[in-house]
């Protein structure tokens, strides 16, 4: 697929209804994996096929090595890709993207990667570059200023590599050529994931030049945004069923859900698309959006996976499918997780609490469940454990909380309920499955990790459950320990 070929799609699948040589780039975008294609480029589009926004086209920039095949790709298919929607009933819907319009590879052209930001039509540079990507340490939450690209990135004339290097460059020069900066727009599922960019930024800048660091923090606008669409890697069979039902031949085409929502602070002293004609909510306050959001889904996520693994389900369907699960999950949302949710304006929970249940459900959109068992020390105290100590704070339960928290530690030990093994995929992996290697002999090894669980080992009323849950997991396995934890009692709405 290239712009030379789209023409023969068209009629067949949705492709471009704008004229893409008309298209000017005034967004730049850093980690154009599977999320951004699915999610932030597809508004973009959107946007332009209803005529408007021409002068919003995105130029995507890759900042690692590991992303010079989609640079390839990219190049080949003039910047075009296909989204393939998967419907619950089956049935798929692909639709040619052409918003992303330019693509660089920093590690090849960083000049080029700085110029592009630092030009004066660009008015937003946005970021999915994973919860890794902001440098900060989990513990303390401060930027890493030890870590080896910053490091490189404040050596005197260095080569630029680190995202933290390259924007705050162009940021530089905008200043010296008294061009506005540009607002920089995180859509990484983190709290807050404007206030974390804001102080990753800051604080490079800072080390950098504190004149500079000075200016990012009064100049620059880092708007917080809430993302929701399950995306899954694609898989060569995505590729090949393209090719044989729509006669796409793409080679890298993106797969995911029905389901999207954007939810963005409406900071943009630069300017910003008209993204409301999209289908985007901009709002004053993100906070109460993104706290249902990671808690209700990312946190059902976490709570479904790693009971899933151990019981030999591949996929987050099986699992949302099958009623151990799909009614632990209830539960815990309705009893542990609810009752710690801000009011969310317009949003009615208990429909929002439904609709994560189904989209779990589907079978079409085909999630492995070791998607979200990868970087676990980095998503459970993210989503999980902040609903542990709201409800430890409110003298709640916290049972099926601490179960989950006890299913990631038997997870950890490497094995499933039949033996089989499983992977650890964490940057803290050693020091994870070392915990886990000592459980045997000592039941609280493993959430003794401070950096990880903070006090929590020393909450009786969280130590009991997680406990008796670890307890019951080796003795009975995953699906009778889930079991045990359903509540049959009358549910709240
Ligand atoms: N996949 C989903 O369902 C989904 C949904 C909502 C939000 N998100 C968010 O999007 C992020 C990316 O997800 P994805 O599915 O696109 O993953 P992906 O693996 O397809 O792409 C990740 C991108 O991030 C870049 N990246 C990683 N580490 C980086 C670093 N240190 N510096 C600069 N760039 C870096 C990679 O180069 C790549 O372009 C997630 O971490 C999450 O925060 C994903
Ligand atoms: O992206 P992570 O690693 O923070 O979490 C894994 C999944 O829960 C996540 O990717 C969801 O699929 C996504 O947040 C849905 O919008």
């Amino acid at each position: 697929m290239n712009t030379s070929t789209l023409g023969t799609l068209a009629g067949a699948v949705a492709t471009p209804a704008y004229d893409r040589r008309r298209v000017r780039t005034g967004m730049v975008h850093i980690g154009v994996g599977g999320f951004h294609r699915a999610h932030q480029a597809m508004y973009a589009d959107r946007l332009m096929n209803a005529g408007l926004g021409p002068e919003w086209g995105v130029c995507g920039v890759g900042v690692l090595p590991a992303d010079r095949r989609m640079q390839e790709v990219l190049a080949a298919q003039d910047g075009l890709y296909t989204l393939v929607v998967k419907h619950p009933d089956g049935s798929l819907e692909p639709r040619v993207i052409g918003s992303l319009v330019e693509f660089l590879l920093a590690p090849d052209h960083p000049e080029a990667v700085v110029e592009k930001m630092a030009h004066p039509d660009v008015h937003i540079v946005s970021l999915t570059i994973t919860e890794r990507g902001y440098n900060t340490d989990p513990a303390t939450g401060l930027f890493d200023e030890a870590a080896p690209d910053v490091r490189a990135d404040l050596r005197p004339h260095a080569v630029l590599r680190s995202t933290f290097g390259l924007v705050t460059e162009a940021l530089a020069r905008r200043r010296a050529r008294g061009v506005p900066p540009f607002t920089v727009l995180s859509c990484d599922n983190l709290h807050g994931n404007g206030d974390v960019a804001r102080q990753a930024f800051t604080a490079f800048a800072t080390l950098r030049d504190p004149d500079l660091g000075g200016w990012v923090a009064r100049e620059v606008s880092f708007p917080n945004s809430m993302v929701d669409r399950i995306t899954p890697r694609t898989t060569p069979d995505d590729v090949a069923t393209l090719q044989d039902q729509f006669g796409i031949a793409d080679a890298w085409p993106v797969v995911c859900e029905p389901y999207a929502q954007w939810v963005v602070e409406d900071r943009f002293p630069a300017g910003r698309p008209p993204w409301e004609a999209a289908g985007v909510q901009l709002v004053e306050d993100v906070a109460p959006y993104e706290t249902m959001k990671l808690h209700l889904l990312n946190g059902s996520h976490q709570a479904l996976a790693y009971f899933a693994s151990l019981a030999g389900h591949r996929f987050v369907h099986d699992a949302g499918r099958d009623p151990p699960w799909s009614g632990f999950l209830r539960d815990y949302l309705d009893h542990e997780v609810s009752p710690m949710l801000p009011a969310v304006p317009g949003v009615d929970l208990g429909d929002y609490k439904r609709t994560v249940l189904q989209r779990l459900a589907s079978a079409a959109v085909a999630d492995p469940v070791s998607r979200l068992c990868a970087q676990s020390s980095a998503l459970i105290p993210k989503y999980v454990l902040p609903v542990v100590r709201a409800r430890l704070a409110a003298g709640g339960e916290v049972h099926r909380g601490a179960a989950v928290v006890a299913s990631w530690a038997r997870y950890a030990q490497g094995l499933d309920d039949c033996g089989h093994p499983l992977p650890l995929v964490d940057r803290q992996a050693d020091r994870i499955r070392a915990n886990a290697g000592r459980l045997d002999e000592d039941p609280l090894a493993f959430i003794a990790d401070r950096s990880v669980f903070g006090d929590l080992v020393d909450q009786e009323r969280f130590v009991v459950p997680y406990r008796r849950a670890l307890t019951s997991l080796r003795e009975r396995g995953a699906r009778a320990t889930l079991a045990s934890l359903v509540d049959e009692s009358p549910r709240p709405d």
